[in-house]
């Protein structure tokens, strides 16, 4: 008996689910998370936000990468079906089309990852354009843009005012057009968010976008209930495993302190004889 290969969903085939059923996608970073999702999920983000959630820091700005290009080979090896897509990170692909061609070559090389994402809206088009002729897949990202944290003075949610509405519109209007294969809602009142699904040909995948975009993603660790740095309003925790790991921990310490563990169980025995 020879066992069949499992397919890996395509670029191609994620596009195709707009206007069919909604694109499942979650973020991971790690080989066991990628692993327990890999069926169930059909886009895996390694997100930059592996900078807050992994590492500690305060922002995605510091984030390399070497860091994403380690998580990226992380992520494959866990996975056979799922589409995985890598973020771009800070600094590594605005100041030109052809130093984001050799970040995100780099990244599809070194990782076996399908396609690359990157923050930014009219502004980025022109880079847009140049990866996609060049034929690595891209993943536009408008709305709430984490990278620009320091422009903005916060994490702010956008379309709020005439003006920011008429803005992300223009913005995905212009990743569309420039040959992204999808493009990420973040921070997107629903409105707007179902206007922007309506008009363009390629799939929104929202986070704190609404329903009415094509996929939903959001940070694993948040959904989980492992980080508890903050917990944006678009969060929902599907689980309290941060709480379930303190409660280990708290129980491996009494009985470690009070010799209840290791029991003779998990013990090696010297041979007989
Ligand atoms: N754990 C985690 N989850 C994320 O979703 C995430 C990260 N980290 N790191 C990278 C970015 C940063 N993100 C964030 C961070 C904070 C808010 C936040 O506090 N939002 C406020 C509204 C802010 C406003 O519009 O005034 C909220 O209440 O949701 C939102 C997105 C999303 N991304
Ligand atoms: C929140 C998602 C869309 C992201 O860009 C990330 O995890 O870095
Ligand atoms: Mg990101």
């Amino acid at each position: 008996m020879t066992n069949t290969p499992i397919k890996r969903l395509t670029v191609p085939n994620i596009i195709t689910k707009k206007g069919k059923e909604p694109i499942v996608s979650l973020t991971a970073y790690t080989t066991p998370v990628a692993q327990l999702m890999d069926e169930h999920v059909d886009l895996i983000l390694v997100g930059d936000s592996l900078g807050m959630v992994i590492y500690g820091l305060d922002t995605t700005l510091s984030v390399t990468t070497e860091m994403m290009i380690a998580h990226g080979q992380a992520v494959m090896r866990g996975t056979q079906r799922a589409c995985v897509m890598v973020d771009l990170p800070f600094a590594s692909y605005q100041e030109s089309p052809q130093q984001a061609f050799r970040t995100a070559s780099r990244i599809l090389q070194e990782t076996g990852a399908a396609a690359v994402k990157l923050e930014g809206g009219e502004e980025m088009a022109e880079t847009v354009e140049f990866l996609t002729k060049r034929n690595i897949p891209v993943c536009g990202h408008v709305g709430l843009m984490p990278q620009a944290v320091q422009m903005m003075g916060g994490f702010k949610v956008a379309g709020k005012n005439d003006e920011s509405v008429q803005k992300v519109i223009r913005d995905s209007h212009a990743i569309a057009k420039a040959g992204a294969f999808a493009i990420v809602l973040e921070g997107v009142v629903e409105p707007v968010a179902q206007t922007i699904t309506q008009q363009i040909a390629i799939p929104t995948i929202g986070i704190g976008a609404s329903p009415a975009c094509d996929g939903q993603v959001l940070v694993c660790d948040d959904i989980f209930g492992v980080f508890q740095g903050f917990k944006p309003k678009f969060v929902k925790r599907y689980a309290q495993v941060g709480q379930t790991m303190t409660e280990a921990v708290q129980q491996y310490a009494q009985e470690v302190r009070s010799r209840a563990f290791p029991t003779m169980e998990y013990c090696f025995q010297p041979n007989k004889g």
